[in-house]
């Protein structure tokens, strides 16, 4: 569906069309929510589709948040390509892009508030990216409170990032539906990340070792792997790469994000359990995970709003 979005770069006149929207339509008429940092691709397009399905509004932002970035991470060379953006944003019909700049989010920087959410963010990213969850949950509780959406939409790729949020919106009583959403992968299995555009020809080739050792952890949990076990084996298989730097590979307990103690073998569990992995090819780092015994991930985190 083709629409051409308005384009919105204020607070203030976001807050006037959403308004305006929900005093013209029915009111069942819901708003959907995406938020992004931009360079969009075909996974940010994929939680558009499900926004514009399940919604009479679908309001796309985009802003790269300094917050969520380390002081040696890549915020100042992070891909922007606005007029791209807006175009993949119409051809999937939505409603308003909201492209603020960093002194219309932040005029007061830096910002005396702070949000942490703790224990799911002591593993993974949370530890290998100190802050960064911090970053996340200020900047996702302020575009909640301008766009006041009904449902927001992210990617299963972070799914530390839809645990942290959704364990946010349930302490905070944020009035929101978090709405997962699965990965969205190249042909050859590459999960794809905005940050992929960094990789060279022959990081690219190497990067498929994250998608392949994924692709063989159910054998290896079926065949009597322990969490340490699983976690090695997925290690031997990424380093096979030789330019594979591996930040963590970890198995984790989900949505509580905590290590896996007690079960042995692994096939035993009876609840969702995350494979997560971040590796770094030269400056790039990647991140891609498998969710286990999905069904129970699904209904725990749903359960917002
Ligand atoms: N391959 C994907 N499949 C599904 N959702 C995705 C995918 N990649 C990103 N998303 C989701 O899109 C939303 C915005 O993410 P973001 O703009 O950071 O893109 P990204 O590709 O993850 O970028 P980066 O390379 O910085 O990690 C998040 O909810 C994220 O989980
Ligand atoms: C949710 C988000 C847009 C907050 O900046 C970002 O972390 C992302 O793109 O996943
Ligand atoms: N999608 C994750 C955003 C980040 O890496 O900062």
């Amino acid at each position: 569906m083709t629409r051409t979005p308005k384009i919105i770069r204020t607070i203030s006149e976001l807050r006037k069309e959403v308004s305006a929207y929900r005093r013209t339509a029915s009111e069942e008429a819901t708003v959907g929510f995406v938020p992004t940092m931009g360079y969009l691709h075909e996974g940010h397009a994929s939680l558009l589709k499900r926004s514009v399905s399940e919604n009479g509004l679908t309001v796309l932002s985009i802003f790269v948040n300094p917050l969520q970035f380390g002081p040696n991470e890549d915020l100042t060379r992070y891909p922007r390509d606005e007029q791209r953006d807006i175009s993949l944003a119409a051809n999937n019909g939505v409603d308003i892009v909201f492209l603020p700049a960093v002194e219309e989010m932040y005029p007061q920087y830096p910002l005396l508030t702070n949000i942490s959410v703790s224990s799911v963010t002591d593993h993974l990213c949370g530890a290998s990216r100190p802050g960064h969850f911090d970053g996340v949950a200020v900047v996702v509780t302020k575009l909640f409170n301008i766009v006041q959406p009904d449902r927001a939409y992210f990617g299963l790729k972070d799914a530390q990032q839809i645990a942290v949020i959704t364990r946010m919106v349930n302490d905070l009583s944020i009035p929101v539906e978090i709405v997962p959403c699965p990965i969205v992968r190249e042909q050859d299995g590459l999960a794809l990340s905005s940050r992929n555009v960094y990789l060279d020809a022959e990081e690219r080739a190497q990067s498929l070792a994250l998608s392949r050792s994924l692709a063989k952890a159910e054998a290896w949990i079926s065949e009597g792997a322990s969490a340490n076990e699983l976690a090695r084996l997925l290690s031997d298989e990424i380093r096979k790469s030789p330019s594979a730097d591996i930040d963590y590979v970890e198995i984790v307990s989900y949505p509580d994000m905590q290590p896996i103690e007690g079960i042995d073998p692994l096939r035993n569990a009876r609840n969702a359990i995350l494979i997560a992995l971040a590796v770094r090819y030269g400056r790039t780092r990647l991140i891609d995970n498998k969710l286990v015994n999905p069904i129970e991930a699904g209904e725990l985190v749903c359960s917002a709003k």
